[in-house]
């Protein structure tokens, strides 16, 4: 098996009955994800598998710094030290929303799918309302409660301590990131093991299936904040997104169909604009946004998913057709011409 400065790029069976580190209680001395070292630690080689974990986490640092540039490092490192001086201040007030338990999150039908892990057991679920947007039934209305009633406290919190917060996303100036007041670690085994299965199977070409990190946050809409959403394609690879509450009207999302970066701007056909209200969904790469919310208050719960992996790969790439609707259409049209130019100079050769 190939070994390279004691890393194996497979597993070695040995790894199958080693304990794994906990690198979590050391996250705030740590360069990267605790997560990024407990994957790591997977192929080390025995020799290094058995040593100290202060001796594995020199060797990985070592190797990981040689692999990220110093304005990424630096930009993990603010970060790291943004969420620690949240998580020292905030009480949470539901501690069960911080540790992933299926049964307290889930609805059976969808825990019982994702067990199965079949594509049979996940149309049982699934319906398509539209190419590439998934709609089915996942958390249970108890859980989005909670969930509300958590944000809402972080924000009374926010609020009373004048913190000043960093919002979602460059769109959204209503709302939070989970991952900023200690759901991190819950979000992401929410996407490897909840996430993942469907979107492996639904979403191989725009890399559903090599999902490795994640965004977590929640968008507010009402009268006293934004109402509306433009048309955008969200910096992940498969989006999550699941409507929390509580009454309102209005508030549709919109879908324009999967594009590439080239196509992202470009005019959209009338036939290809689709209306939904719905809430729950996972999506891929598709353009979209959101109409008014005309009422009444809406807070959703946003997962966007990445995949580094295909971020690599799309670098190299030029031809998008297999997923982008617009370059298939492109091709579609450029293939027609030729042919239509083939048959006027084989009818002048007559
Ligand atoms: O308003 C919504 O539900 C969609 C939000 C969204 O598309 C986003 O934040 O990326
Ligand atoms: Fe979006």
């Amino acid at each position: 098996m190939s070994s390279l400065k004691g890393l194996q790029l497979i597993p070695s069976v040995e790894v199958e009955h080693h304990k794994v580190e906990n690198y979590e209680e050391l996250e705030s001395k740590l360069e990267f994800s605790p997560l990024l070292y407990s994957s790591l630690e997977r192929h080390l080689s025995s020799n290094l598998l058995n040593s100290s974990r202060d001796n594995k986490v020199q060797f990985m640092s070592d190797i990981l710094l040689g692999y990220s540039p110093l304005s990424e490092r630096i930009r993990t490192q603010k970060q790291n030290e943004y969420r620690q001086r949240i998580i020292s201040n905030y009480q949470p007030l539901h501690s069960m929303l911080y540790t992933m338990k299926a049964t307290n999150f889930f609805v059976p039908s969808f825990i019982k799918a994702i067990s199965e892990n079949s594509v049979e057991s996940f149309r049982k679920i699934i319906c398509e309302p539209y190419p590439g947007v998934l709609s089915f039934e996942m958390l249970q209305p108890r859980f989005c409660e909670m969930l509300l009633e958590e944000v809402e406290n972080f924000e009374k919190w926010v609020r009373e301590t004048k913190f000043r917060i960093m919002r979602p996303n460059a769109m959204s100036k209503f709302g939070a990131v989970l991952d900023d007041f200690g759901l991190q670690n819950m979000l992401q085994k929410f996407m490897e093991d909840f996430i993942l299965p469907i979107s492996r199977v639904a979403f191989t070409e725009v890399g559903g299936s090599t999902l490795d990190s994640h965004h977590g946050f929640v968008v507010e809409y009402g009268m006293d904040k934004g109402v509306d959403l433009g048309l955008h394609v969200d910096d992940a690879e498969v989006t999550l997104n699941v409507c929390l509450g509580k009454h309102f009207t209005g508030g549709d999302l919109f879908f324009q169909g999967v594009r590439c970066e080239k196509h992202m701007n470009t005019e959209t056909r009338p036939e290809v604009k689709v209306f939904f209200t719905f809430f729950n969904s996972l999506s891929n790469y598709s353009t979209h946004g959101a109409r008014a919310t005309t009422s009444g208050r809406r807070t959703n719960l946003l997962i966007w998913c990445r995949s580094s992996v295909f971020r690599e790969m799309r670098k190299y790439q030029t031809d998008f057709s297999s997923w982008c609707a617009e370059c298939k259409r492109d091709e579609e049209e450029r293939m027609l011409q030729k042919l239509a130019t083939l048959k006027i100079s084989a009818v002048s050769s007559l």
